[in-house]
């Protein structure tokens, strides 16, 4: 599995799409094969990734799974309003660090789980394309040497193309809007390729008991019956294989694994993505009220089996401790900070395959004297089950700040709706800063005929109505409403600093536990009513609808 060192824009945010929160773009619509447009959001990511994928040239190690369709949707070949909606989807998930070429694989992979399929594992790191590939889309009007030639060329065999097919249009169906000589108009406006709307191999049976409808095997235009003629290519005897479901759900696993997983030979994927334990992540460190105030967060997993309908906090204990960058302040063994709250989110189905079934949140604030400032960090985790308390270290390189001289500050920015204005604090003794600005990812900017994310600067300026502190000034600048993702950058006495602030956490979009950890951080206590507490086996303010979907996940299993 891919290894996590701290920090990792790429893995922290894929691994928050896959596994934490159920309710984000990709755990939501795909979820439980969810209708739209006469098919399945499922059905129409799917068919986007397959899209996507076509271009691959084994020979020349280019194209596959790139976003290079971005470019590529006004040919017929990718005729659909699922193209479209698909994209209107994904739009706002790329940032700096994820590709859209990420995000069309990670929809393969729920639209599968999503519809009650298996999982397929993810690698990441895919790079986007910056134009079209080739017209080489497979067409239902084309003769079968023609599909095997094309499936060849994307690194597939005979019994490969069959196979995907089959687990392809497990999903989905044909329409007569897109397709009016496949669908003819004395039939339904849209025919699903199988029964059920579920990710399964009933098309496999219904094309050997004879009941298929599947329009592509049974339609009443014999050229267009390409399902019908790759199915039987080699006698039928793949889809035989697949008509055993567990078979049919391994090896639609691997071939779609094998499908995303094809990138330009120039690319290098991680390893699988596993759900991530003992995540560092949203950690801020800004000057507040003499000092500087540091957050973290860490995840942790929860696996195993466990009762939904006693939530109960674990016995464990977690601890943060915390070293000075200059002089001497801690003791040798760090400063110890006790744990400011606890937050737990029900994990995606996806991770539920996985063994997790949630995830807790422990977080941290330090108070750090301005002067000192702060090095590095670690955690104790005392699970108090009868084995032994260990450290987390970010596999024995500790979590190293990197640096203090350019710092996100929360407590200054202002988050109002319709852009914000984002605040960096910068320690410059010599009063060379210069060039303090934002890399910023956008959302759906125009850039091409299809919105795209697209990445801007933004400059900041010495804002003269916050007086300097501890050591820091500070700059401000606008920062765009549909701002997704930003790093600042600054060069101060002839050396350049940059912060990455995590998705999520900075002007944008806020979720709700990030509001939280920032009400936290600018004293308003309060905020939290009943459902704050410190640490300590407390049960959790569990609310109605969370139990309710504890209930149905519980009874899923
Ligand atoms: C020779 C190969 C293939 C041909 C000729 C073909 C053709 C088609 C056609 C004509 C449609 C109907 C689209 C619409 O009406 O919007 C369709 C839908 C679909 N195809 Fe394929 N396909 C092929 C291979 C695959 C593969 C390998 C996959 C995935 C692994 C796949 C996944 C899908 C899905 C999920 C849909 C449903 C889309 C929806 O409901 O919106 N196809 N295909």
């Amino acid at each position: 599995a891919a290894v996590y060192h701290w920090p990792d824009p790429l893995l922290d945010n894929i691994d928050d799409q896959l596994f934490v929160d159920r309710f984000t773009t990709m755990n939501l619509l795909a979820n439980d094969c969810g209708y739209r447009d006469g098919t399945s959001v499922a059905g129409q990511w799917l068919r986007m990734a397959f899209h996507d994928f076509a271009t691959y040239d084994k020979e020349t190690g280019k194209g596959g799974l790139d976003a290079s369709i971005i470019f590529e949707l006004d040919r017929p070949q990718n005729i659909g309003v699922g193209m479209r909606r698909s994209l209107m989807d994904y739009v706002n998930l790329p940032t700096e660090y994820v590709g859209m070429a990420d995000i069309i694989a990670m929809g393969a992979v729920m639209s599968v789980v999503g519809c009650h399929g298996p999982v397929v594992p993810f690698r990441a790191g895919r790079r986007d394309a910056t134009g079209p590939g080739p017209e080489t889309v497979p067409e239902p009007q084309e003769p079968i040497d023609e599909h095997i030639r094309a499936f060849k060329r994307m690194g597939m065999s005979k019994e490969d193309m069959i196979a995907l097919v089959a687990c392809g249009h497990s999903l989905g169906g044909v329409k007569q809007s897109e397709f009016p000589q496949i669908v003819t108009p004395d039939l339904p406006v849209g025919i699903t390729f199988q029964a059920p709307y579920a990710f399964n191999n009933s098309i496999v049976h219904e094309y050997f008991t004879g009941t298929t409808v599947n329009p592509l095997v049974v339609g009443p235009n014999i050229e267009t019956r390409s399902d019908f003629r790759i199915f039987n290519s080699d006698n039928n005897a793949t889809l035989r294989r697949l008509s055993d479901l567990n078979t049919f759900n391994q090896e639609c696993s691997t071939l779609i694994a094998r499908m995303i997983d094809t990138v330009p030979s120039d690319v290098t994927l991680t390893d699988v993505v596993e759900p991530i334990n003992y995540k560092v992540q949203k950690t801020m460190l800004f000057p507040q009220n003499g000092k500087l105030t540091f957050l973290a967060t860490i995840k942790i997993l929860q696996t195993g089996l466990f009762d939904p309908l006693v939530l109960h906090l674990p016995k464990r204990t977690v601890t943060m401790f915390w070293k000075e960058r200059t002089g001497q302040y801690c003791p040798d063994q760090g400063c110890k900070v006790d744990l400011l709250r606890v937050d737990f989110e029900i994990a995606s189905r996806y991770a539920f395959f996985h063994g997790v079934l949630q995830h807790y949140f422990y977080t941290f604030k330090a108070e750090i004297p301005a002067e000192h400032s702060i090095s590095h960090f670690w955690f104790e985790v005392d699970p108090k089950n009868g084995t032994a308390p260990f450290i987390v270290d970010n596999h024995g390189a500790n979590y190293v700040i990197e640096q203090d001289s350019i710092l996100y500050d929360p407590y200054r920015s202002d988050y109002m709706r319709g852009g914000s204005n984002m605040v960096v604090a910068v320690k410059d003794p010599k009063g060379t800063a210069q060039n303090v600005h934002t890399y910023s990812t956008l959302a759906g900017s125009p850039h091409v005929r299809w919105p795209v994310n697209t990445t801007s600067t933004f400059e900041f300026t010495r804002d003269q109505s916050l007086p300097p502190t501890d050591g820091y000034t500070f700059y401000s600048g606008r920062v765009p409403e549909n701002a997704l993702s930003n790093t600042l950058h600054a060069d101060i006495d002839g050396k350049h600093y940059k912060q990455w602030l995590p998705h999520l956490i900075v002007p944008g979009i806020i979720n709700k536990f990030d509001s939280k950890v920032y009400q936290d951080a600018v004293g308003a206590d309060a905020f939290y009513g009943q459902h704050e507490f410190h640490g300590g086996a407390m049960p959790f303010p569990v609310d109605a609808d969370v139990m309710f979907e504890m209930r149905k996940i519980a009874n899923e299993f």
